[in-house]
């Protein structure tokens, strides 16, 4: 039986354990472009010791950015920067993936910490944003989308695929795509936000022919050896549960089919008003039914930042891999203390040898 520090092999990728980081956006690029707060950000946590360092939500499009501030991979230059990263994250001993990603009707916005809001219409930083049909997200995301045209979709379709090959001339070995968390991809499959009368809405197949033309698309350009994943909310908290996950364990079972090789599973955040059971680990259960009827390796995240909770998840075979976010914002080292909880031998050695050297030996009697 696995456990949380058992390696783990996705196509020709071995994970030396079942940590991840999962993408976490910085907000603090200019142009897309990374600099030396990426660099710093990133290095850090993969010296940490989890096994795979996801980097953040990057743009396949300016206007698919979140904010102004978001990373983008959109051009070679962003590429060939974002080259440093995929190295700085490999030599540390984990290995580099990154999520691209579409904001849709959640882009045009401040930083969290300057308001988590959408820029006001006539600021210039402002920009129109688009999205599967002209509804707007709502509370402080009020501005109403313009509604795609085919050739928009088709566009942005096409952007996925060169960021994913830009990602992997950068040297990433591991791609997410962002299909969860009320973004493009994700407001595409739900009826909350989707009302097309073309191919791309109405049924839920129709719906969620956005997601399947992407990762097909995609599919063609990375390598087959590579991991390709996804990261979908399979679940709104909106009251239709039941209906919203089978949908989406059936939509899974067609990813997989098109070469989804793992799923992580978050939820929609579609629409502002839910009642999301927020709790420790909240969502294994449903990340294990994922696994259990769509036969696909599962990753989740949410609340697995306790050692003991992670280590349970991956035992009890409800995920394959556990996605610890902030856990790692409070505590880059985390694996180190998590070894250390689950009394794994030598714990120090799960940091590099330059810090595991000292930590593993000339213990002052006081140390705890
Ligand atoms: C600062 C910050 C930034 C992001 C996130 C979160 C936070 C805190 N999250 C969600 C994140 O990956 C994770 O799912 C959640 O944080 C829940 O896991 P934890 O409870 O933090 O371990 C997130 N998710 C995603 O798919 N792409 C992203 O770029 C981001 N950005
Ligand atoms: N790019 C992403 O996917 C982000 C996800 N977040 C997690 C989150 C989403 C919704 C509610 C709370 C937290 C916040 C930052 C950006």
């Amino acid at each position: 039986m696995a456990d949380l520090f058992s390696s783990f092999k996705l196509k020709d990728i071995s994970l030396k354990n079942r940590i991840a980081i999962p993408p976490m956006c910085q907000y603090m690029a200019d142009d897309g472009l990374v600099n030396d707060w990426h660099k710093a950000h990133y290095a850090t946590l993969a010296r940490g010791g989890s096994g795979l360092v996801i980097v953040e939500a990057t743009a396949v499009s300016p206007e698919g950015r979140i904010t102004p501030h978001c990373l983008g991979l959109w051009n070679d230059e962003q590429a060939e920067q974002l080259r440093e990263i995929a190295e700085l994250i490999k030599s540390a001993g984990a290995t580099p993936g990154i999520q691209i990603a579409h904001a849709g009707r959640k882009a045009s916005a401040n930083v969290p910490w300057e308001g988590d809001d959408h820029i006001p219409e006539h600021d210039s930083r402002a920009w129109q944003t688009i999205a599967p049909s002209a509804i707007e997200f709502g509370a402080e995301l009020p501005r109403v989308p313009k509604e795609m045209s085919i050739d928009e979709i088709k566009r942005v379709q096409h952007d996925f695929v060169q960021a994913a090959r830009r990602a992997y001339e950068a040297g990433f070995e591991w791609l997410e795509l962002h299909f969860a968390h009320g973004y493009l991809a994700q407001s595409f499959t739900s009826s909350h936000s989707n009302l097309r009368t073309d191919e791309y809405g109405g049924s839920y197949g129709n719906r969620a022919r956005f997601s399947r033309e992407t990762l097909s698309a995609v599919r063609e350009v990375w390598p087959e050896i590579l991991p390709l994943t996804a990261r979908f909310g399979v679940i709104e908290f909106d009251g239709n549960d039941e209906e919203t996950l089978s949908e989406s364990i059936q939509l899974v079972k067609e990813w997989r089919q098109l070469g989804l090789d793992m799923l992580s599973v978050s939820v929609g955040f579609t629409i502002p008003d839910t009642n999301i059971p927020w709790g420790p680990a909240f969502m294994a259960p449903i990340a294990q039914r994922v696994r259990n009827e769509a036969e696909i390796p599962v990753s989740s995240a949410w609340g697995f930042g306790t050692p003991k909770l992670a280590d349970q998840a991956v035992r009890n075979e409800q995920l394959d891999l556990a996605m610890i976010g902030r856990a790692h914002l409070e505590n880059p080292n985390w694996p180190y203390q998590a070894a250390k909880e689950l009394g794994k031998d030598q714990p120090a050695w799960v940091l590099p040898a330059p810090y595991a050297h000292w930590l593993s030996r000339y213990k002052i009697p006081s140390d705890n």
